[in-house]
């Protein structure tokens, strides 16, 4: 199952700078270990924001549920999803 997924990350302004590095850090590597699995097939900056949007690419809503769970900047996260569908019009054979 397809999901289209913004995150926008709010640090807390007082946040231990150490502690924010080593966030990002651990989030980063989880992050490129789920887009080799095939599971975060996208992840695009949004220009000017501390903010992505991400195609998520799992097994059922609890899985995608359950990975964003994981994310260690999750606890800082607004996130916004919305499930896709194949459109009639499309050529692509893999948006499913
Ligand atoms: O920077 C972000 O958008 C938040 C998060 C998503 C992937 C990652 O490495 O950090």
């Amino acid at each position: 199952m397809l999901f289209h997924v913004k995150m926008t990350v709010r640090l807390p302004a007082d946040m231990d700078p150490a502690r924010a590095s080593q966030l990002k850090a651990d989030e980063r590597e989880l992050a490129q270990r789920l887009q080799r699995e095939g599971k975060w097939r996208h992840l695009w900056r949004i220009a000017g924001h501390y903010a992505n949007y991400s195609l998520f690419d799992v097994e059922s809503v609890e899985a995608l549920h359950d990975t964003l769970m994981q994310l260690p900047l999750f606890p800082y996260m607004d996130i916004e999803i919305d499930g896709l569908c194949r459109h009639p019009s499309s050529i692509h054979s893999d948006d499913r």
